[in-house]
């Protein structure tokens, strides 16, 4: 895990609110209404606090000034009570409270489509406070039918360049990574299937099509339950069944389509236990749910040897 540095600007901002939280402001300073109080958070385990704007009626109709004195207030209150840091989430509709808790040394940790958070260190020494998601998911699903030797591929509408690839695409927030390959599939070239196993994983970094954010890009082996391709006009230039030897053996594709079609062929001929990280669904330690595990299998003559189930 990578700790979020506190900026060095962040100082600086610091500095020039006065210091955040170093000085006392009285509790009925001017613009703020008696009712609104104190700004009250919820402590979590590692001894942060957490101010969910929405929460706190009496912040409506506060102008920003106002609300810069009861957050100077509280980060002041929060430091001599030891808390180690302060997280702020700021509905979108009360984005006018993000400068002056900008200006009191908070820095964005997130935005999702209708809020944001904030948070400012408030601990010895640099933020241990971790970052936000890091990565994007793509699946791809390579649907191989055995008794014809083909697979399915297609070239994207939107690409530079016009190469064979494995339909897929990126992962819903709470999507497995089976579904997604299920799901872009069907969406792009009308035929069904079943999730059988993953075959490879690739993580890039600094990828434009992430927004700059590293991608992991990830082919999983899929099962045909159906064979007739409707495939989307938007997304597809082409889409067939493809001999899987002539995959393998085209340049026309990129590096890792030929490399899991070259796997694909060495699992046809070897059993694909050989290539295979299959999925075992397990309960996690936070009751109530569970996780999907991906690894090769154990040989079965080890497994007898050893009695290891
Ligand atoms: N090595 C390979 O064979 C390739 C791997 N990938 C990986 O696949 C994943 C993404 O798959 P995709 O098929 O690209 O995603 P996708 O199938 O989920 O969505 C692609 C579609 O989203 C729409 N779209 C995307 N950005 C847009 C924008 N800025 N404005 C308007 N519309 C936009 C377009 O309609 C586009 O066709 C990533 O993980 C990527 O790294 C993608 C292409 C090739
Ligand atoms: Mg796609």
């Amino acid at each position: 895990m990578r700790w979020l540095r506190r900026p060095v600007c962040l100082q600086a901002a610091l500095l020039r609110a006065g210091g955040a939280g170093l000085r006392a402001e009285p509790r009925t300073a001017s613009g703020i209404p008696q009712d609104a109080g104190e700004l009250q958070g919820e402590l979590d385990r590692f001894g942060g606090v957490s101010v969910h704007l929405a929460r706190h009626r009496a912040l409506h109709g506060l102008d920003a000034a106002a609300f810069r004195r009861l957050l100077e207030a509280a980060v002041q209150r929060w430091r001599s009570e030891g808390r180690v840091a302060a997280w702020l989430h700021v509905p979108i509709l009360q984005s006018h409270f993000i400068a002056p808790a900008a200006a009191l040394g908070f820095c964005f940790h997130h935005a999702e489509s209708h809020s944001s958070t904030l948070t400012l260190w408030l601990g010895e020494g640099p933020s241990r406070l971790p970052g936000y998601a890091t990565h994007q998911v793509g699946v791809a699903g390579a649907v191989f039918d055995d008794s014809t030797r083909k697979v399915l591929v297609v070239q994207d509408r939107n690409k530079l360049k016009n190469v064979w690839k494995f339909p897929g695409g990126l992962s819903e927030p709470g999507e497995d990574i089976g579904d997604t390959a299920v799901r872009e599939v069907f969406e792009e070239t009308g035929v069904k299937s079943e999730f059988r196993s993953l075959l490879s994983i690739r993580q890039q970094h600094r990828n434009p099509g992430a927004f700059g954010k590293s991608d992991m890009y990830l082919i999983c082996r899929l099962h045909p339950c159906s064979f007739t391709i409707n495939f989307c006009q938007q997304e597809c230039l082409k889409c067939e069944w493809m001999d899987l030897e002539k995959l393998a053996r085209t340049e026309n594709t990129t590096p890792i389509t030929s490399r899991v079609a070259r796997l694909l062929l060495y699992g046809h001929r070897e059993g694909f236990d050989k290539i295979d990280l299959s999925m075992e669904e397990l309960p996690s330690v936070y009751t109530g749910l569970f996780y999907k595990l991906y690894h090769r299998g154990l040989p079965e003559s080890y497994r007898a040897t050893t009695g290891v189930d």
